[in-house]
């Protein structure tokens, strides 16, 4: 298989985008007649997939908007159906899991089997034990929690460690180091902090960068680009709520297109000035 990172290049530069569309779906948020309904997440993911997938580097699917649902055979018809109108666009299978090799060993079978993921998140807190069963699977890509998007993120992951080096610098330079294997590692650092994606990007200048955060967490798509891209080192911007519910109407799947649109131009505007 071909390393994710390429296929990210790949796809990164044939749509001219960034941005990476998540699908967090809440039924409580589906237009009209699908309002509520659980049985409609693939039909609205499906939607969203069919008027954006020319615009995206990425989709990346939040395990837990299907599990809480029981609606995960809708997510692996939903990973299929990306296969078969987009084959070109990897899928991110937002899971952020983290635990010992032997529990690892079925995660990752659940990420890269059942669900066909081309990347996984995950938690680096276990250990490199814990994501070396990932790393069997050829060419998947492994894209550990840096520096978060959320408020609490700091709370551990700007701890001082022995040294002077934050916890967040640490797991930088471990995935741009010794743990990064055939490339295969990515990065979450949140669209909220844009200083801290300049100091990861510095660390681990190639490594590919998952930003989320941007759109409904207020993050700033602009000094995002700013501080994470290079050419050699690709960043994938996700935006989830602010597309999938630009219109709560009929017209979504067209609100979200515009939205994902703009989106895509901005991020590009900026790569390019
Ligand atoms: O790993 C992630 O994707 C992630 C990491 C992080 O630091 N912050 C973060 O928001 N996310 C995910 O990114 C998505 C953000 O959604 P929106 O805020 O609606 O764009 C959600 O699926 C989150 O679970």
């Amino acid at each position: 298989m071909t390393a994710f990172i390429d296929r990210l290049a790949d796809a990164t530069a044939r749509q001219a985008s960034m941005l990476c569309v998540g699908l967090d779906p809440e039924p409580a948020r589906f237009p009209g007649a699908w309002k509520g309904d659980a049985a409609r997440i693939y039909d609205f993911c499906a939607a969203i997939v069919d008027a954006t997938h020319d615009l995206v580097c990425a989709f990346k699917p939040q395990i837990a908007y299907f599990a809480a649902h029981r609606a995960e055979d809708q997510l692996e018809r939903l990973v299929a159906h990306v296969r078969r109108v987009a084959p070109g666009v990897p899928v991110i299978l937002d899971a952020k899991r983290g635990d010992i090799g032997s529990t690892a060993e079925q995660y990752a079978r659940e990420a890269f089997e059942r669900y066909d993921a081309d990347a996984v998140t995950l938690s680096p807190y276990m250990g490199v034990d814990s994501i070396e069963p990932y790393l069997r699977w050829d060419g998947r890509g492994l894209i550990l929690l840096c520096r978060t998007s959320n408020p609490g993120g700091s709370d551990l992951q700007n701890q001082l460690l022995d040294g002077g080096e934050r916890l967040y610098e640490r797991v930088a330079r471990l995935a741009a180091g010794p743990w990064n294997r055939d490339r295969r590692l990515g990065l979450v650092v949140g669209a909220t902090f844009p200083e801290e994606i300049a100091r990861v990007r510095a660390i681990a200048p190639t490594v590919p960068l998952l930003i989320p955060g941007v759109g409904a967490q207020g993050g700033d798509a602009a000094a995002t680009v700013r501080a994470g891209w290079r050419p050699d080192g690709p960043i994938i911007v996700n935006s989830s709520r602010a597309v999938l519910y630009a219109s709560g109407g009929e017209d979504f799947a067209a609100a979200a297109r515009r939205v994902a649109e703009a989106t895509r131009e901005l991020l590009q505007r900026e790569r390019g000035s």
